[in-house]
């Protein structure tokens, strides 16, 4: 094998199933001396998103393998008692809907995997709700569409909920709504929704638990020979000539886990690829030790929202400030309130970008509104207590959360 260069670095698998990251201790040697960081990044991360692959969760198609997800669990919830957040997105409604519904194999009419999906994800649920509950720690189910976290009034509402369930301490567990979407607007895969999901609320690090130990350089279950890659650059090329499909009772395989982690880069998130098989993973891989792979980054998180936030184009109104909010806006990093705005320009809907002008005209910030644009001029220059009044319903007191928001 060749050794890596310095952008990522391998590890021989020793076995038939899988190898361990440590085998080739030349190679994290070689990382180390050119001065690669050991993993402080994902050691330090405090907010996790956890995906639990079908692969992993499923008894070979013949649903769901409730001694996997006892043993997650355990994991997870020793995970929140190291004092992390943890967002689950869990697979597995189709495969433990099949066998509830007496099935022998995997249709592949739509309809009827909707139908499956609608039955299996009772079953997901109740298996992850009953084992949660040993722990005294209750379960949410949240199932995402396209719109959830495309549509930006969605999105300030999917992430409002679920950073409200985590201040509550409850375990969100979330899959695609499988039932409602089209081929068109499908994930497929929850790699994907996962990394999204990591997007909308600001994770620190995304972890795929999947049947395999990582991203191998070919897939070991057509290479014998393939190698783990342990850490790389997310962006570096040579890792889309690696990635294959997935097998059968996966979607995306580790072409789309690779995608999920270049999506989960762009708000910060570093990626960990590792095996659910493995015992301790979630431990293990969280508190920075070597294993899985781990695809870096290589931004502060702050600057890759900001960078991403910024990067939204359309830009379809605006808000003149007064200097005290221009003031608070720069020099403490506050929200920005109903009271310190003057007026407002354009026809804009929650959610959307807007930006955020002084007296001059001058552009200071740009953010995600929380209300439109009727809204907004009816709230300017008014206290936040005033909003419930003024509308007939209290929504949220700030006009931009400091979060959605850019300085310029
Ligand atoms: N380079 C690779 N390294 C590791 N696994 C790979 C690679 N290319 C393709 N795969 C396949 O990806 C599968 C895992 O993806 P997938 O089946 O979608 O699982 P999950 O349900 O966990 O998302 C593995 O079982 C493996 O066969
Ligand atoms: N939403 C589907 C998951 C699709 C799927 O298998 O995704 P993945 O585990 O990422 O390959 C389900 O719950 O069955």
């Amino acid at each position: 094998m060749t050794i890596s260069t310095w952008k990522w670095s391998t590890s021989t698998r020793q076995d038939g199933r899988a190898g361990t990251a440590n085998d080739n201790n030349d190679n994290g040697n070689n990382d180390r001396d050119r001065g690669v960081s050991e993993r402080s990044e994902v050691a330090g991360a405090r907010r996790w998103v956890v995906k639990v692959g079908s692969a992993l969760l499923t008894n070979d198609g013949r649903g769901l393998d409730q001694e996997v997800i006892g043993s997650l669990v355990d994991q997870l919830a020793a995970l929140r008692q190291r004092g992390c957040e943890v967002v689950l997105v869990s697979s597995g409604a189709v495969a433990a809907g099949i066998v509830r519904l007496g099935w022998s194999s995997r249709p592949s009419a739509l309809h009827d995997l909707q139908a499956a999906a609608a039955v299996g994800q009772s079953v997901l649920v109740q298996s992850y709700e009953n084992a949660f509950n040993r722990y005294g720690i209750a379960t949410a189910q949240i199932l995402l569409g396209h719109d959830d976290v495309i549509a930006r009034d969605r999105y300030l509402n999917a992430r409002g909920t679920l950073t409200t369930l985590l201040q509550l301490g409850v375990m969100p567990i979330v899959n695609e709504n499988d039932t409602v979407v089209t081929d068109e607007i499908r994930f497929g895969d929850n790699d994907t929704l996962a990394a999204l999901v990591a997007n909308l609320i600001d994770a620190d690090a995304l972890l795929l638990l999947t049947d395999q130990q990582g991203l191998f350089n070919a897939d070991p279950r057509h290479n014998p020979a393939a190698e783990l890659v342990r850490q790389c650059d997310v962006h570096a090329p040579e890792l889309d000539g690696m990635a294959g499909e997935g097998g059968v009772l996966g979607r995306g395989g580790m072409v789309t886990k690779l995608r999920a982690a270049r999506l989960a880069a762009r708000s910060g998130s570093e990626t960990l690829i590792a095996s659910g098989r493995e015992p301790d993973i979630v431990q293990r891989a969280t508190s920075g030790e070597d294993v899985g792979t781990w695809l870096r980054t290589g931004k502060q998180p702050q600057n890759a929202r900001k960078q991403w936030l910024a990067g939204m184009v359309r830009v379809p109104g605006s808000v003149e400030l007064d200097d005290g909010a221009v003031r608070v806006l720069r020099e403490s990093g506050r929200s920005l309130l109903p009271v310190g705005v003057v007026a407002v320009q354009g026809n804009f809907q929650r959610g959307d970008m807007v930006a955020c002008r002084d007296r001059q005209g001058r552009e200071v910030a740009r953010g995600l509104v929380n209300y439109n644009a009727e809204e907004a001029r009816r709230l300017q220059g008014k206290p936040s207590s005033a909003i419930a009044d003024i509308l007939g319903y209290r929504g949220d007191e700030e006009l931009i959360h400091r979060d959605n928001l850019v300085l310029l």
